[in-house]
């Protein structure tokens, strides 16, 4: 079985063509793909398959050729992965499978296009801000915001001194009754220096569902600059969204959120 292996700002990804749905993926399979030294290694895994051959997406069969069928690291599944798209985008048009530059796909949250040049742009849709919540890690409380990303986050405000020290080798604790499926918690602190293009400069870590702590996330991004804004008291803008793995750029308007940033792949391979 051929795979691929890519990355956007370091949230990695195995990459498995599937056309016709014929893969019998399970959660252990792909825990165990996904296992950074028993397998090839990636905070989650992307399966290529046609719309039409795959029962969460025939509905979109009219409208986009392919479905990204998302799934982390731990095997769960789940709606969303803006730097999964980004990887997913770039695959197909480096193997010919898509005309770029534009390309529109499916996934568990909805149709999304975007534009394969040297960096990649998704139209993400827009965030819902939701209510007030908070994680807890150890003894101490963030308040946050919940958002709707096309998946669940928590952005939880934090000085800069704090986010460096964070311990996020275990999973913040949510309120399940806000959560009941989990959530990815982003902790993200306002820079005062510029950069060029940009409203706002954030920095940003983030604790993914099913993945622990990753080097990017580009739904967290989305969600992290969606509050960024509102807190800013605007209801558009361009937020620079630093993360360990690089940087990601997200663009508001009333209506859309357009989430760019690097993606690349860098290996294939054969599984044994
Ligand atoms: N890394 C992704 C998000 C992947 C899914 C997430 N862990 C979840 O369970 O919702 C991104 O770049 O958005």
């Amino acid at each position: 079985m051929e795979f691929a292996k890519g990355h956007g700002t370091r949230n990695d990804f195995v990459i498995l063509p599937d056309p016709d749905g014929a893969l019998p993926l399970t959660a252990g399979s792909v825990a165990a793909l996904c296992d950074r030294r028993g397998g090839i290694g990636a905070d989650g895994l992307l399966r290529v398959v046609r719309c039409a051959k795959h029962p969460d997406a025939t509905r979109y069969a009219a409208d986009a050729e392919w479905f990204m069928d998302y799934w982390n690291a731990d095997g769960s599944i789940a709606e969303m992965c803006g730097n999964g798209i980004r990887v997913f985008l770039r695959y197909l048009v480096t193997n010919g499978l898509a005309d770029g530059p534009t390309v529109t796909i499916a996934t568990r949250s909805g149709l999304r296009t975007g534009t394969v040049g040297e960096t990649i742009a998704v139209q993400m849709g827009p965030p819902t801000l939701l209510g007030t919540t908070g994680a807890t890690i150890g003894e101490a409380g963030y308040p946050g915001v919940a958002v709707d990303a096309g998946n669940p986050h928590l952005v939880c405000p934090v000085p800069a001194a704090e986010l460096a020290a964070l311990d996020l080798t275990r999973a913040p604790r949510l309120d399940p009754a806000v959560f009941p499926a989990g959530a990815n918690v982003e902790f993200v602190t306002v820079l005062d220096e510029p950069v060029a293009g940009a409203d706002r400069h954030v920095r940003m870590r983030v604790y993914e569902r099913g993945a622990g702590e990753t080097e990017s996330c580009g739904s967290g991004a989305v969600a992290v600059a969606a509050v960024t804004l509102r807190e800013a008291g605007r209801d558009a803008g361009t937020v620079a969204v630093d993360v360990p793995g690089g940087r990601l750029t997200a663009t508001v308007t009333p209506d859309s959120l357009t989430l760019a940033g690097p993606a690349v792949i860098v290996a294939t391979g054969t599984l044994r």
